[in-house]
């Protein structure tokens, strides 16, 4: 397969920029729903192995491979099989963990996730939170996944008020997400984890991938960059597990894929290009 065309004059000027300087170039990739295909039970996910493979065979030819997601970088590490990788770092919980050459550094979390832990199982039981509503623990946030709900969007929109406040009172904050609410704090997102990464490298081109809400901040800082005069690709993984697309990624991308699959052809076929 050969390396799809962005729709957009500035896509396509960031694509032409990372295959004519490679070296220089950064890949910065999401990992649910980008290198991980979404499934029921967030423990379960896993990246896709044909997207590994194409970053074991492009990580070498980069300036760096950087995933940035909302999972502990440690998961990230472990469902993504990325330990033996090379030239490859995980900005992990939004960027407030790093991992990098096999070290880990993660802050320990604020006192206001301490209390949210607390206080959560009455929030959600007085909230009438449906059956199927499920509480992942990621050390510094509190995930509240709906997907496993009779009606998923309903169940998020009946807590997401219950769930703001409870955040609030906490100095917390809510990241929406698909079928999630995901209580943590406030201070980084992905656009500052991705900016400082840049800052350190000082990178040529730059592309990323995302399908999230929470990647919107990524976008924004790679359409600032452009703005002066750096070129960058937007790449959005489309959802294909029949939820709605989020259409405020998908609107600004420069390439949309089909899913993890896509996004592991095109890591294969940038690959295989270079
Ligand atoms: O920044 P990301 O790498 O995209 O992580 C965002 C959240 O993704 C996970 O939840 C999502 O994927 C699950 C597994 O496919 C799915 O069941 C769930 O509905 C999705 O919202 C993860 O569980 C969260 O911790 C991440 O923050």
């Amino acid at each position: 397969m050969g390396i799809p065309e962005p729709s957009t004059p500035a896509g396509r000027a960031g694509l032409a920029a990372l295959l004519a300087e490679p070296r220089s170039a950064v890949v910065a990739l999401d990992f649910d729903g980008t290198l991980a295909p979404i499934v029921a039970d967030p423990d379960s996910a896993r990246a896709d192995p044909a997207a590994v493979a194409a970053l074991e065979a492009l990580a070498p030819l980069l300036g760096a491979v950087v995933v940035v997601t909302g999972r502990p970088a440690a998961v990230a590490v472990e469902y993504g099989g990325f330990a033996g990788l090379d030239r490859f770092t995980v900005l992990g919980q939004y960027g407030a963990e790093r991992w990098e050459g096999g070290v880990l550094t993660s802050p320990p979390p604020p006192a206001g996730v301490a209390a949210a832990r607390e206080q959560l199982p009455s929030v959600l039981a007085e909230s009438g939170a449906p059956e199927g509503t499920w509480t992942e623990d990621k050390g510094r946030a509190l995930a509240v996944h709906t997907r496993r709900t009779a009606d998923p969007q309903g169940a998020l929109e009946q807590l997401r008020a219950p769930l703001e406040q409870l955040a609030a009172a906490n100095g917390l904050m809510v990241e929406p997400g698909r079928y999630v609410l995901e209580l943590r704090p406030p201070g980084v997102d992905k656009g500052g984890a991705l900016t400082a990464f840049l800052a350190e490298r000082e990178p040529g081109p730059v592309l990323y991938a995302g399908d999230d809400l929470g990647d919107l901040p990524a976008y924004a800082a790679l359409e600032r960059r452009r703005a002066a005069g750096h070129p960058a690709l937007l790449v959005c993984s489309s959802a294909t597990t029949g939820e709605a697309q989020v259409t405020e990624l998908a609107d600004r991308a420069d390439l949309l894929v089909p899913g993890p699959a896509g996004v592991a052809e095109l890591l294969g076929a940038l690959a295989a290009r270079l």
